[in-house]
């Protein structure tokens, strides 16, 4: 079932030196309990893509045009007072900075309890505090955090980093939302508890069939949680498939590039391929195909016309090598 519909999504920003548009006609749909991993270099778009679908843009952002529709509903459309109840309940994000989740003058207890209201309202339960608390420690504990009971008694300044993230990702598990962005989520921790992390959204994906978009540059860190990946490049998705089919057999050169720079044991690390050059700015995108300039098997088309996004044996793929 679709719980998720991304139709034409265009995105940009207003900025001092001009207004450029970041997303480009983004289509693309999400089923329920699917881990979608979104992969491209810095600054292709993955975190613009992701406010737009919980409608956190900063106020120097514009849409331009398209659809989000969360379970049927545009929620580019709906007042602000009927995204609020969306936002937490229905979708949320954990951010890549994950200060801006929380608020700075209340306690981690109080944020985490306030999480577990919202989830019995919205399941007509009723805990009383002493349930209330058993869940938010419960889910303390499953982020690995030290010394449960005394973290929650501390404001988001006394928490480190990586800790305020743990914290965040704590209140997505009491959350349990239908539809779960996380942005470099794991960025601030350590190994371990990264794969902590990435066991745990696979284990909220078991029991409650929750989708999660999983915004990452690691692409190996990708292939350890997604079903599907996303590959997108100067706000464009150039490559969206099965992850084993992708990781297997990348199509664009793009993605191509992309899967040849993960480091594994065969390869040295001398050995690892990086794409030459790098991402294109916005104001001065080049004509074409984006990547043609960085691209090892560019044609006279790709500098002139941009392909389309075409549907190729159950994959899409943005490339003139496919036409
Ligand atoms: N508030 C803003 N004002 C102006 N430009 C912005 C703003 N936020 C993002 N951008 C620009 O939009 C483009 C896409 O940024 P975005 O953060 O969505 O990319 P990203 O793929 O998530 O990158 P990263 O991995 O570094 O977070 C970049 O060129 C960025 O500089």
């Amino acid at each position: 079932m679709k719980v998720l519909e991304v139709k034409n999504l265009s995105v940009g920003y207003k900025s001092l030196v001009g207004k450029f548009r970041v997303l480009h006609n983004v289509t693309f749909n999400v089923e329920s309990g699917e881990i979608i991993g979104i992969v491209g270099e810095s600054g292709s778009g993955k975190s613009t893509l992701g406010h737009s679908i919980i409608r956190l843009l900063p106020p120097n952002a514009y849409f331009e045009g398209g659809e989000i529709l969360f379970q049927g509903k545009d929620i580019t459309k709906i007042p602000e007072k009927e995204m609020v109840n969306i936002r937490g309940n229905g979708i949320f994000m954990i951010f890549q900075n994950p200060l801006n989740s929380l608020n700075p003058v209340k306690s981690v207890e109080y944020q985490l309890l306030e999480a577990v209201r919202v989830k019995a309202s919205r399941d007509g339960k009723n805990f009383d505090e002493k349930e209330a608390k058993e869940i938010i420690l419960n889910a303390v504990k499953d982020v690995r955090l030290p010394d449960p009971e005394e973290i929650i008694k501390k404001y988001p300044h006394q928490l480190s980093g990586g800790q305020v993230q743990r914290v965040v990702i704590a209140m997505a598990l009491i959350l349990r939302p239908k539809i779960l962005i996380a942005d470099e989520p794991t960025s601030a921790l350590d190994v371990t508890i990264q794969a902590q992390v990435v066991k745990l959204f696979k284990q909220l994906r078991e029991e409650e069939g929750i989708s999660i978009l999983f915004i990452s540059h690691d692409i190996s860190l990708v292939y350890a949680i997604a079903d599907r990946i996303m590959v997108m490049y100067a706000g464009r998705i150039m490559e969206d498939g099965n992850i084993e089919e992708v990781i297997k057999n990348p199509m664009h050169p793009y993605t191509q590039g992309l899967v040849s720079s993960i480091p594994t044991i065969s390869k040295k690390e001398g050995e690892l391929r990086v794409i030459e050059g790098s991402p294109p700015s916005f104001l001065v995108l080049p004509t074409g195909c984006k990547f043609h300039p960085r691209c090892n098997k560019v044609m006279d088309i790709c500098k002139n016309k941009e392909p389309e996004l075409k549907e190729i044996n159950n994959r899409r793929v943005r490339c003139w090598l496919y036409e």
